[in-house]
């Protein structure tokens, strides 16, 4: 370090957040206090008489999500105990000959799902970082297993040889090149001008160009001879490089990172466990080739948007005073394809903004699966000890005799020797990612990614956590990285169940934050874990507030106090509190009015469907009635979506299992509203309905984006008629089951 008494990051603690917070908290814990005294001593009230007409069965139901959705809401209020912001310093940092060097790590599954040009730039961001060329390993892990990918890989490298001297020379700070230069297309300030900036820019436009040309030639040369290898096939690793033809070239090619493809073998009688698996085969075939000491992981949409991130990263890993103990350093994952009212809550405002915040200013955030730079020894356990027995190793890690040696070599990389093509080495990388090398070790249990959940970063994270480690968040006014944000309700739902699912699969697991142990984290940082496996159980309490309330309406059983009793402000407070809290934390993290209300139907959206399913597909994965299954959420959208998204739009093609329920909650809310405002008029007791028709218009008007696709909308995304009439027979089926029900119990 330049001057020791010059830190390279310092931390501010959100004062007045914490202030308005813990207030707000405590107000509202006091509130539903009362709240469970008024339920509870319905049941006290012996008498029927006493009780009127109300039955027990909704009461109970009622009191029981109540509890519930309060006993989560309490976790989540560990998430804003302590809430800090950071920032770094890396003119700070040491000469770049001290730097460590880094092994990036790109994840790709699926070439339809994640068109191939994507991948590429997204490739060519990670070789362009601003970091030492010799300290940088660029890996991709294809699970498609596609000869697409890699011919890509090489004619990416090929631009990349252009493209990363431009990006140096000039200092260009965005080196996505697509993104680039799509910027370029509405900026023609330097058309005219003739200096060599922008001579070497209008070269790099049309190579960028010829490169697009050659993907799309491999994909279409590939489409029709359908060479997909997919899910059997053996490993395939190459590094890529070209051939020099002189000593200058030689010494150009060495300026740039090193590119390397890893495709793992895949056998169909062989579970692959999805990218954790993918995560642990880099993680050893990248020990035996380059070894470095910090791993950046990026999901394939996920380009490098600020070059300085891995420095930035550095101004932690390299503060002795934090740097033992520090795993990752995590970066939010922000997107590019956000529109202006981002009707799904693409963003995850809350997450990254504020959650991410909270957790940082405990034991640190979560691991989120992409836009992390983390410590490799850090995933290797305990095991690698001074002195520790070779034998014992292989038990733990596997037979490599090369990679055992990696675990303690740290700083002699093998780069030069695969260059060389020492076949040896690359025989031993494809041993390394050959589908049977983890299995009877450690890989998958306590060493590298967790297999246990489809939520592997979460659980991976929360390990390591537990064990001690810690972690930062570094959010910034310029992202790091740029994702592509999900742009329709399919894919922002079918997303929603494998989240759910593999975070619930935890949270009933024997890694339920509150029982696994023995553990080194803050009470508070297992309440933020405990929140983050359980909140999709959301689905209970909303469930019921959808319906119960309702079918009482319908059938004239009044569920809460009447206006002229003083309980009724207890209930309109809680109410008020909920609101202005969320209302609150969408305004400081830069939201409207319009983003308050759009993120709290998505809440409730979500909760009905995907918490719902994912938490099913949770259980019976626990019982046995269920495998693990993770789809690559699509990274593709065809021109109709993206109009209906800009639009603001809901875009409701998608399976009926997702708009079933929805339409159903809009049927029974409305009838019950209408039979119910009457009923209560004709028998003069409207003020003991009163919070019921109040619910009931207050979910109604959440959901006009439903009831305009049911039946305002004509355009494709409309929800179809015959959705509408099946949901009507539904809603039905429950009046007359789950209503008639109540009037009995
Ligand atoms: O078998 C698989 C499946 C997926 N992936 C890759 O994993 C990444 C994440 O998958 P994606 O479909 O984009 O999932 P998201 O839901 O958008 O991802 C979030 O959630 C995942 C866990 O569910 C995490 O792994 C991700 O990092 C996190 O960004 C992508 O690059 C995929 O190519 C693989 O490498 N192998
Ligand atoms: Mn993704």
């Amino acid at each position: 370090m330049e001057d020791s008494d010059q830190p390279l990051h310092v931390c501010h603690v959100h004062k007045s957040s914490i202030i308005f917070s813990r207030l707000q908290s405590f107000l509202h814990i006091l509130a539903v206090l009362f709240l469970f005294y008024y339920r509870a001593s319905f049941f006290l009230k012996n008498d029927t008489e006493t009780r009127g007409i109300t039955s027990s069965l909704p009461w109970f139901l009622l009191f029981l999500s109540e509890l519930f959705l309060f006993l989560i809401w309490l976790l989540d209020q560990a998430l804003r105990w302590r809430p800090v912001s950071r920032s770094v310093f890396p003119e700070r940092l040491p000469e770049d000959d001290k730097l460590p060097a880094i092994d990036v790590f790109v994840f790709t599954a699926d070439p339809e799902r994640e068109p191939t040009l994507q991948v590429m730039n997204t490739v060519i961001s990670a070789m362009a970082l601003d970091y030492p060329p010799d300290k940088l390993h660029v890996y991709l892990s294809d699970d498609g297993g596609s000869a697409v990918t890699l011919k890509g890989m090489r004619e990416a490298w090929k631009f990349a040889k252009w493209w990363i001297p431009f990006c140096r020379r000039f200092k260009i700070q965005n080196r996505c090149p697509n993104a680039y230069f799509s910027s370029l297309a509405d900026d023609d300030s330097h058309s005219g001008s003739f200096d060599e900036f922008t001579r070497e820019q209008e070269k790099l436009k049309e190579r960028y160009q010829v490169f697009k040309e050659s993907i799309k030639g491999i994909k279409e040369t590939f489409v029709d001879t359908s060479s997909f290898t997919g899910k059997d096939h053996q490993s395939v690793i190459e590094v890529i490089q070209g051939n020099p033809i002189d000593n200058t070239e030689q010494e150009e090619l060495a300026m740039l990172p090193q590119l390397a493809y890893v495709s793992r073998e895949k056998r169909p009688s062989h579970p692959h466990h999805f990218k954790a698996g993918a995560f642990n085969v880099l993680l050893r075939v990248s020990g035996v080739i380059s070894n470095s000491p910090y791993i950046l992981a990026l999901d394939c949409d996920m380009y490098c948007n600020d070059p300085t991130s891995a420095r930035q990263a550095m101004c932690f890993h390299l503060d002795p005073k934090i740097s033992s103990s520090l795993a990752f350093v995590q970066f939010p994952q922000r997107f590019h394809n956000i529109s202006w009212n981002d009707i799904y809550d693409s963003q995850l405002r809350l997450t990254y903004s504020l959650r991410w915040q909270g957790m940082d200013g405990l034991d640190g955030p979560v691991l989120s699966g992409t836009g992390f730079f983390i410590k490799r020894v850090s995933l290797y356990g305990n095991y690698v000890q001074e002195g520790a027995d070779p034998m014992e190793l292989k038990r733990y890690f596997g037979p490599s005799n090369e990679f055992i040696k990696s675990l303690f070599n740290q700083k002699k990389p093998n780069v030069a020797k695969i260059r060389d093509s020492s076949n040896t080495l690359l025989q031993e990388s494809k041993f390394l990612a050959s589908c049977t090398y983890g299995s009877e070790t450690k890989w998958g249990q306590d060493i590298g990614f967790l297999h246990y959940s489809v939520a592997e970063d979460y659980l991976t994270g929360f390990t390591l956590q537990s064990k001690g480690w810690t972690s930062v968040y570094l959010s910034s006014s310029t992202p790091q990285f740029l994702g592509s944000g999900v742009t329709n309700l399919n894919d922002l739902l079918t997303q929603g169940i494998r989240w759910s699912s593999g975070l619930v699969e935890v949270g009933i697991s024997k890694f339920c934050p509150f029982v696994y142990g023995p553990s080194k984290m803050s009470f508070l940082e297992k309440m933020s874990y405990g929140y983050l496996s359980l909140f999709p159980l959301y689905f209970l309490p909303l469930w019921c507030f959808a319906i119960v309330p309702q079918l009482c309406l319908l059938s004239g059983i009044p569920m809460y106090p009447e206006a002229s009793n003083s309980f009724f402000i207890v209930f309109l407070f809680i109410f008020a509190s909920s609101f202005v809290q969320f209302s609150y934390e969408v305004f400081i993290t830069g939201g409207s009015l319009r983003s308050v209300i759009n993120e709290l139907r998505l809440w409730m959206i979500k909760s009905i469907t995907s918490h719902l399913y994912g938490s099913l597909d949770a259980f019976m994965k626990r019982i046995g009635m269920r495998e693990a299954s993770f789809l690559p959420t699509n990274k593709v959208d065809d021109d109709e979506t993206v109009e209906l998204y800009r639009n603001g739009k809901f875009d409701f093609r998608t399976s009926a299992m997702f708009l079933v329920p929805l339409v159903v909650i809009v049927i029974l809310n409305t009838v019950s509203l209408i039979v119910g405002i009457t009923r209560a008029i004709l028998v003069g007791n409207l003020d003991k309905m009163f919070l019921q028709v109040l619910l009931s218009i207050y979910i109604l008007a959440i959901s006009y984006p439903i009831i305009e696709g049911m039946v305002i909308r004509k355009d494709k995304g409309r929800i179809p008629t015959s959705i509408t009439i099946s949901s009507a027979a539904y809603s039905m089926i429950i009046v007359f089951l789950i209503g008639l029900g109540f009037l009995v119990y």
